[in-house]
């Protein structure tokens, strides 16, 4: 999978070298996603996982030009079919053509994203109309179905957003989504507030969203929920993506290379529950090397340098390579000394 020059041939989502940056009172500068590069292809789930404020939503949300004033953001990302670069499209374009059309989102927190003086039913009706062109009975039938697919229950769908619970407002915003069957579908953080039942049938669900060629990216904290349904992961770290790298060897054997990464996965309560210590750092203060070397028990000098992403891994001592390199030296050593040791005995007996 190349990470740096043109866009891959045939991918749905093709995002070059995708930075943001908030510009704040005094001059500040927060550096909220920096040089990330991937690509998604058509039928692929990708995951973007990392800690809290690691740049996950800034991400999604420059795809969608949903950016606050204050960010300048440079670098490209081409959606297929349309030949646009979506952080070079205007608004009215983003909005007419791409937005709801092009890329449907399931937001982080869709509260603020459901129309307070309107009720779950009225909403989802106007999007599925908008969308489907459908009339009468069989858009209220198609607006049943759409409350469906999201696992939202029937009878709260007269409910204003505010007498919903987060979990359902969560399922409304997701059900709002997945109406049009966009193309491409960016969740972010689509099942908080869910229970692990609720969790698994909403992201199969979404899963069975890329069925066709669609793609889904999907941004999550959960990565029970990363393991069940991406093809591939991508790890933020600091607003870099460290790690990207597919699902199965990430997840089950050989293990992640990145040591945040392996760091995250021993987090888990069913690994070894170790949180990674330390903090993450201040974006708007980010060390000078790879932001990750201070909380890092590999770090070394040459840490003092930000690793390139290169083979879908920014680092400068990967984990397994090291480690089988540490093993095999420990081996030798072994061997080493046994030889040591039978020449002795050899000598020994000789003497
Ligand atoms: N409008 C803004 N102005 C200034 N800084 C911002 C703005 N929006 C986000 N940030 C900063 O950008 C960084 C990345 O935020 P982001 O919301 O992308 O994190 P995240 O990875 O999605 O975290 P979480 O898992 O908590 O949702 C944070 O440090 C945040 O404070
Ligand atoms: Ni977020």
């Amino acid at each position: 999978m190349s990470e740096k020059g043109a866009a891959r041939a045939g991918a749905l989502l093709s995002v070059r070298e995708l930075s943001v940056r908030f510009r704040m009172r005094g001059g500040r500068e927060i550096a909220a996603v920096t040089d990330a590069s991937f690509d998604l292809a058509p039928g692929e789930c990708l995951a973007l996982v990392g800690e809290s404020g690691c740049g996950k939503s800034v991400l999604a949300s420059a795809l969608l030009g949903l950016l606050p004033g204050n960010a300048r953001t440079s670098g490209s990302a081409l959606l297929h079919g349309t030949g646009l670069d979506l952080l070079a499209a205007d608004e009215a374009t983003l909005a007419r053509t791409v937005r709801g059309r092009r890329i449907g989102l399931v937001p982080q927190s869709p509260a603020g994203h459901l129309t307070a003086v309107r009720t779950v039913r009225s909403q989802l009706a106007e999007t599925v109309r908008e969308l489907t062109g459908l009339r009468g009975q069989e858009l209220a039938a198609a607006t049943r179905q759409a409350a469906e697919r999201a696992a939202f229950p029937a009878d709260h769908l007269d409910r204003y957003p505010h007498q919903l619970s987060g979990g359902l407002a969560q399922r409304a915003a997701t059900a709002l989504a997945l109406v049009g069957d966009a193309p491409l579908l960016l969740a972010d953080e689509p099942t908080t507030g869910l229970d692990r039942d609720l969790v698994d049938r909403t992201v199969d669900e979404l899963r069975g969203h890329t069925r066709d060629g669609r793609g889904l990216l999907i941004i999550t904290h959960d990565l029970r929920a990363a393991e069940r349904v991406a093809d591939r992961v991508a790890v933020m770290y600091a607003g870099r993506i460290v790690e990207l790298s597919a699902a199965a060897p990430f997840f089950g054997e050989p293990g992640p290379r990145h040591p945040y990464a392996r760091g995250l996965l021993e987090a888990l309560p069913e690994r070894a529950f170790t949180p990674v210590p330390g903090m993450p750092p201040e974006l708007g203060d980010l060390p000078e090397g790879c932001a990750f070397a201070p909380r890092c028990v590999r770090a070394s000098e040459e840490c003092a340098t930000v690793p390139a992403l290169t083979g879908g891994l920014a680092c400068h001592h990967p984990v397994p390579a090291q480690d089988v390199a540490a093993d095999s030296e420990r081996d030798r050593h072994r061997d080493l000394d046994r030889h040591r040791e039978q020449d002795r005995h050899h000598e020994g007996s000789r003497a």
